[in-house]
């Protein structure tokens, strides 16, 4: 992997520079004879900067140019044969794909776990199986924090991790906040191609330490961050969200979306009603170029392709690396498998910030029976407890549900908020749900800090336009109504959501066992 005219301790010195904090020697196919040369000079590189050396495989290796460490897997070494060997200051890590693994591990003092492989990787043949995406690390590091060792569990996932998901491995992976304890992260990444393969290895790092910091210290802070302790509390802040777009002045915030063919003239127009700006482009090639300028991505399934599906995996991997926030409408998701399957992949590997669906849609991702849906449509009476509902699905994919149905309720597993506004009328008119989701992705983007509140901000302010819109004497069904749905999304005002916004905090747990 290393590119001509440069040596592998160049490279190593950049990466450090860039950020790095550990490295690993891993060579598979050496002679011994050059796997020492190399690791010779390779340590004195780390040494250099400080930073431990630890050998993949190769105790006889660690101990002849006396590195910091080894890296052992499953095949290898077994840990006590290798703390032996070692002794008791080098570092161990070890590679470990399941929880036993991981129990294992812990029980037998692994100084640290290398948890994965999580997403498939060219610099190393696995078997699709043997994936544990982030939901895997998840459960692997869960287990690890619960089991009982002489030191206490430490952790790095690995496997195609990039600067595009890097930042979504660290936030998925989080140990829940069970009551009385913390979420728990991951200890780090450890990546090989991302930095290897790079044109510069130093950027390359930076970027990744980049993303490792956003995950820590603006991402999860922002998902799990109060909406405020009363409901006047939190229709105020709601009402700053909604002026902070409408503003006399303010920037519009460009919310690109890929939607489906039934809806896109319509929620362009919400977009534009309510402040936003939108663009609609499905074609992968353009998301890198588009995802960075917007405020806000939308991914609806509505009608899929396959040109579409792969502009939404283009356009969630630029959002993961650029920091937008995703909102996900997965539409009529328990309709078929391709559906299910993409919205399972696209939760995994790229993460959303907001998922806005209906109670149907919400009980096929949490695989409930409970709601039945017939087409696009939720039926029957909803869930016997919807907050519980919400509650779950967003303590499963660590981001904001927001679900739309007579009452909506919006979560961010913390704090749950049902909303009871809205009008009839909009379950008369095809794409008032989709449309929701437009208004969340408007506000959600100038509501990066807190995107429970963005999303409320968005439920209120479509739900205030449709009971305007229905109240009008012009509207007599549902085609007058559609009409006047936008220009009651125009007229909306700051004093229309402290006036009628009808709001309360739902009382429940803070967190939920998975
Ligand atoms: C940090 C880290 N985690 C896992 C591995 C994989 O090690 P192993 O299972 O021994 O597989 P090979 O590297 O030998 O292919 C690792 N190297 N580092
Ligand atoms: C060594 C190893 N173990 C599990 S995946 C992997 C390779 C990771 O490489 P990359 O970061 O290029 O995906």
């Amino acid at each position: 992997m290393v590119p001509a005219g440069s040596t592998l301790a160049d490279i190593v010195s950049s990466a450090i520079l860039g950020g790095v904090t550990i490295v690993q020697l891993r060579e598979k196919t050496m002679s011994t004879q050059a796997f020492l040369t190399t690791a010779r000079a390779v340590h004195q590189v780390t040494q250099r900067h400080n930073v431990p050396l630890l050998i993949n495989d190769r105790i006889d290796v660690a101990l002849a140019v006396d590195a910091e460490g080894v890296h052992i897997g499953q095949d290898d070494m077994p840990l006590a044969t290798a703390r032996r060997l070692l002794g008791p200051d080098k570092i161990i890590g070890v590679s470990v794909g399941s929880p036993d693994e991981a129990r294992e591990a812990i029980e037998a003092s692994a100084d640290y776990l290398g948890i994965g492989p999580c997403f498939d990787t060219k610099t190393k043949s696995v078997r699709r199986d043997e994936l544990t995406g982030p939901r895997g690390v998840r459960a692997i590091w869960e287990a690890a924090l619960q089991a009982e060792g002489p030191v206490p569990a430490r952790a790095v996932a690995i496997g195609g991790i990039g600067p595009s998901n890097a930042a979504h491995v660290l936030g998925y992976s989080r140990s829940m906040v069970l009551p009385g304890t913390q979420a728990r992260a991951l200890d780090g990444l450890a990546v090989v191609s991302a930095i290897m393969a790079a044109a510069s290895p130093r950027a390359a790092a930076a970027q990744l330490a980049g993303q490792i910091r956003h995950a820590a210290d603006v991402a999860w802070p922002a998902l799990l961050r109060d909406p405020g302790s009363s409901s006047a509390e939190i229709v105020s802040a709601i009402a700053d969200v909604f002026s902070s777009v409408r503003a006399p002045g303010a920037a519009r915030p460009l919310v690109q979306h890929i939607t489906n063919m039934v809806v896109i003239n319509d929620s362009a127009n919400a977009c534009l009603a309510l402040g936003g700006s939108p663009i609609m482009e499905s074609l992968a090639a353009d998301q890198q170029h588009l995802v960075p300028l917007a405020s806000s991505l939308l991914v609806n399934i509505g009608t899929l392709d396959l040109a579409a599906m792969a502009g939404m995996r283009a356009a969630m991997r630029a959002a993961g690396e650029h920091h937008r926030p995703v909102v996900l409408d997965p539409v009529a998701v328990g309709a078929t498998p391709t559906r299910r399957a993409l919205v399972a992949e696209l939760l995994e590997h790229h993460g959303a910030c907001v998922v806005k669906a209906n109670a149907g849609e919400v009980a096929a991702l949490l695989g409930s029976a409970e709601v039945p849906m017939n087409g696009v449509d939720s039926v029957g009476g909803g869930f016997a407890d919807p907050a519980a509902a919400v509650r779950r699905l967003s303590a499963m994919h660590r981001c904001v549900v927001a679900m739309t149905g007579r009452v909506d309720y919006v979560s961010n597993c913390a704090a749950t908020v049902a909303v009871r506004n809205g009008h009839a009328l909009q379950a008369e008119i095809t794409g008032a749900g989709c449309m929701a989701g437009t208004a969340v992705a408007v506000f959600v983007g100038a509501a990066r800090a807190n995107p429970l509140l963005g999303a409320l901000a968005g439920i209120v302010a479509i739900n205030l336009a449709a009971e305007h819109a229905a109240r009008r004497p012009d509207v007599h069904g549902p085609g007058s109504f559609r009409q006047a749905l936008f220009d009651e999304m125009h007229a909306l005002t700051r004093q229309h959501i402290l006036d009628e916004a009808a709001i309360e905090l739902v009382p429940g747990p803070n967190a939920v066992p998975l």
